[in-house]
C-alpha cells in the first residue's frame, strides 16, 4: 500500500514550518523533505524544538504556519485512516501498567486489522512482534512490572504493531543497555530495509545518529541548519584531515586540505620507513559541537553562512 500522495513524492514535506509557544519562536522556517524508506535522524540541542516537530507532523500539535504533507495529507486535518497508516513512539508512554505485553499488543493491534492488505498484513502478529523487540520472557508479564528498558522495547513494539508506513520515534533508545541499543539499531535497519518503512527519530545520541540515519538534519534557532548524510556532514564542515604516522620510531601529526597529496609525497620522501599511518576527519560529533556551540554563542547566522559556504 502506498499513501505518499502518488508514486516518487515524498513520505514528508514541510516548507517554512513555523510554531510560535505565546510570544516565543521555537520554529522559524524548517524545511525538508523525506524520501519512503529513508531514515532520518531530527538533531539539535535541548528545547531546539524536535519534539514539537515531531508532534505537528503527527497532528497532535497545530502549527502556527508553514506548509506541512505526510503521507500525503496536511497532518492538521489528518483523520483516522490517516494515523492508522504511521506509528508513533514517543518519549514518556507510562500507562497501562495493569495490562500484560501479550495481552496489550494484540489489544492494540486489532486497531489496524481493518487496514490491512495483501502485500501488508495488519497487525503484526503479537509473538513474533515481541520476539522481534526481544520481550518473549515478558510476554505475560504485567506492563508495571518491566524495566525501563523493557518498557521503551515495548513502546517500539506499540509503535510498529501496525506495520507502519512511517514510524516516529522520539529518543527511542533512553535507558537501553548497549545490547538493546545493537538489536533496536538491527530492527530499524530491517523496517526500512524489507518493509521500506520512512523512519523519522531524534536522539541525543550522535553515534547512533551515525549508524542509522541515511540523512541527519540539525534543528538549531528555529531552523534545519544542516541536512546529509553523517560522512557528508563532516565533510562540510571539516575541509582539513589530521595525518599521523611514523618514521624511524618517531611520532608526527600534520593537518592538511589535500591528505592523498599529503600522503603521496610522504611515502615518495620516506618509502617502507613510513608506518602506522592514520588518516582523520571530523567526526559527527565534533561537527555537530563545532555547529551548536556557533548558535550558543549567538553566532547563528556565522554558523549557517559557514555550512553554506562549505556545501556550496
Ligand atoms: N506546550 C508548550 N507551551 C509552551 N512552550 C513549549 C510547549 N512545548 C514546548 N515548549 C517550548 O518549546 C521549546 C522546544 O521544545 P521541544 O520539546 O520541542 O524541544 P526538543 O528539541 O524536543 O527538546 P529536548 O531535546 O529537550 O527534548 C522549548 O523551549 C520548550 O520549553
Amino acid at each position: 500500500m502506498s499513501s505518499t500522495g502518488g508514486p516518487g513524492s515524498p513520505v514528508i514535506e514541510v516548507r517554512d514550518l513555523r510554531m510560535r509557544y505565546g510570544t516565543k519562536d521555537v520554529l522559524t522556517g524548517v524545511n525538508f523533505t523525506a524520501a519512503p524508506g529513508e531514515v532520518i535522524t531530527l538533531l539539535g540541542p535541548n528545547g531546539a524544538g524536535k519534539t514539537t516537530t515531531i508532534e505537528i507532523l503527527e497532528g497532535f500539535r497545530m502549527r502556527s504556519g508553514g506548509h506541512a504533507q505526510v503521507l500525503g495529507t496536511d497532518p492538521a486535518t489528518g483523520r483516522e485512516d490517516w494515523r492508522a497508516k504511521f506509528g508513533v513512539v514517543l518519549q514518556n508512554w507510562r500507562d497501562h501498567g495493569k495490562w500484560k505485553v501479550r495481552e496489550l499488543l494484540k489489544h492494540l493491534g486489532e486497531y489496524y486489522a481493518p487496514y490491512s492488505t495483501e502485500l501488508v498484513p495488519r497487525p503484526w502478529d503479537a509473538d513474533e512482534l515481541i520476539e522481534t523487540v526481544g520481550l518473549t520472557e515478558q510476554a505475560d508479564k504485567k506492563i508495571r512490572m518491566l524495566s525501563g528498558g523493557q518498557r521503551r522495547r515495548l513502546d517500539v513494539a506499540i509503535g510498529i504493531v501496525g506495520r507502519p508506513e512511517l514510524l516516529f520515534l522520539d529518543e527511542p533508545t533512553v535507558g537501553f543497555d548497549p545490547h538493546a541499543r545493537r538489536e533496536f539499531h538491527d530492527l530499524i535497519h530491517r523496517l526500512s530495509d524489507l518493509d521500506n518503512t520512512t523512519i523519522l527519530l531524534t536522539t541525543h545520541d550522535l553515534d547512533e545518529a551515525e549508524k542509522l540515519a541515511d540523512r541527519i538534519l540539525i534543528l538549531a534557532g528555529g531552523r534545519i541548519i544542516a541536512d546529509g548524510s553523517a560522512d557528508y556532514l563532516a565533510r562540510q564542515m571539516s575541509t582539513e584531515a589530521e595525518v599521523k604516522w611514523r618514521v624511524d620510531g618517531d611520532f608526527h601529526v600534520h593537518s592538511t586540505l589535500d591528505a592523498t597529496d599529503f600522503v603521496r609525497k610522504l611515502f615518495a620522501e620516506h618509502g617502507d620507513a613510513v608506518t602506522d599511518l592514520e588518516i582523520r576527519r571530523a567526526s559527527l560529533e565534533e561537527t555537530y559541537m563545532s555547529m551548536v556551540q556557533q548558535f550558543e554563542s549567538g553566532n547563528e547566522e556565522i554558523a549557517i553562512h559557514q555550512f553554506q559556504e562549505a556545501t556550496r
